[in-house]
């Protein structure tokens, strides 16, 4: 568990800045200037604020007593560019921080193998792409030995290819090692891909921390994600195929049926619902292609969206005000939701 609580004043912002987060990936969001490369710095130990507390695993890295120098955190920090010294070897960065390591040698050998590094080795940074050099900057954050690893928009300055390239490592590095992560991002597929904790900053405060589905059916927050990415985040398990190859799914709100290939029988997933793919009717509709229909009830009606009770899960959908009048929607109305569509992400 990482704890954090900070006030510093800048000259022109004031952060005041409090949250705790678990094990797992912790997304930290927030448009550009509300204070999370300042949060990570002082976390990392490169900032000192004017007043607060960091504990992590009830180690305290700050507060008014201490003050742990950087290199005594056991924080790897993966930076938006890479910050390979340009004059070694991918080998030489990587050894760079495991130097007076006991069992260096053997971490390195296991590091350079999950991330692929090998081929690798006798490169200049130089002659890397964009995706190998944050993969070594990876590698080299890992064998520092971390207890946390910070990362601050570790993809922001590549392309969508490379992107496309890092995440699964990204992803063997949460579930394979399990290293608690603080990722900082502005792209919401990535925090929804990634994270399991989600921290939403605004003009250097923390205006949300939770768990990840929560915040994302939360109609108060959606505006803080975009409003095309507002939408449910929903647990599922895969009850097994129909005889067209569409696929059963349970989850706390009633049955879906997902794409052929979604998975199989046992698997647990996320379905992935957004507010513009729902339409609601307060009859139950018929001759209709959609193959999800529930019923629902609605909870709140906040700024052209509505947040349904769907059994135990919270949904969104996104409604114009005249629909609102034309349904006469209000808290507890029963009504259906028409999903038109469900992405489905590994849970
Ligand atoms: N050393 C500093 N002196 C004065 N103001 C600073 C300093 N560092 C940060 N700030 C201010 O504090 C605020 C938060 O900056 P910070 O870099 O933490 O934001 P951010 O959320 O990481 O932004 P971005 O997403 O653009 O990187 C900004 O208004 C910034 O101008």
């Amino acid at each position: 568990m990482l704890e954090v609580a900070f006030r510093h004043d800048f000259p022109d912002r004031a952060l005041d800045v409090a949250f705790q987060a678990p094990g797992g990936v912790t997304a930290l969001f927030g448009p550009s200037g509300c204070g999370k490369t300042t949060t990570i710095n002082v976390i990392a130990g490169l900032m000192r604020p004017q007043q607060g507390r960091v504990a992590l695993d009830e180690r305290v890295l700050f507060d008014a007593a201490t003050n742990l120098p950087s290199q005594a955190r056991r924080i790897g920090y993966v930076f938006q560019d890479a910050r390979l010294f340009p004059h070694m070897t991918v080998g030489a960065n990587l050894r760079y921080p495991s130097r007076w390591r006991p069992g260096a040698a053997r971490d390195f050998d296991r590091i350079v193998d999950m991330l692929a590094l090998g081929p690798l080795l006798d490169r200049r940074p130089a002659t890397l792409s964009g995706g190998e050099r944050q993969r070594t900057a990876i590698g080299r954050a890992l064998l520092s030995d971390p207890a946390l690893l910070v990362m601050d928009e570790p993809l922001a300055a590549l392309d969508e290819a490379r992107k496309a390239e890092i995440m699964p490592w990204l992803e063997r590095l949460r579930d394979e090692i399990r290293l608690p992560i603080l990722y900082v991002s502005h792209s919401v597929p990535e925090v929804l891909r990634l994270a399991n904790t989600l921290v939403l900053m605004q003009a250097g405060r923390v205006t949300h921390a939770g768990p990840l589905s929560g915040v994302l059916a939360d109609p108060d927050l959606a505006p803080h994600l975009g409003a095309r990415e507002a939408g449910a985040l929903i647990r599922a398990r895969i009850l097994g195929a129909e005889s067209d190859g569409l696929i059963r799914a349970a989850t706390g709100g009633g049955e879906f049926l997902l794409p052929p290939g979604s998975g199989v029988a046992g698997q647990e997933l996320r379905l992935r619902i957004l507010a513009h793919e729902v339409i609601l009717s307060r009859q139950a509709p018929e001759g209709l292609s959609a193959l999800n229909v529930l019923p629902v009830r609605v909870l709140r009606i906040e700024g052209g969206l509505v947040q349904l009770a769907l059994g135990d899960e919270r949904m969104l959908a996104q409604v114009t005000p005249r629909s609102v009048k034309a349904l006469d929607l209000q808290p507890g109305t029963a009504c259906h939701a028409i999903v038109k569509t469900v992405s489905v992400l590994p849970s």
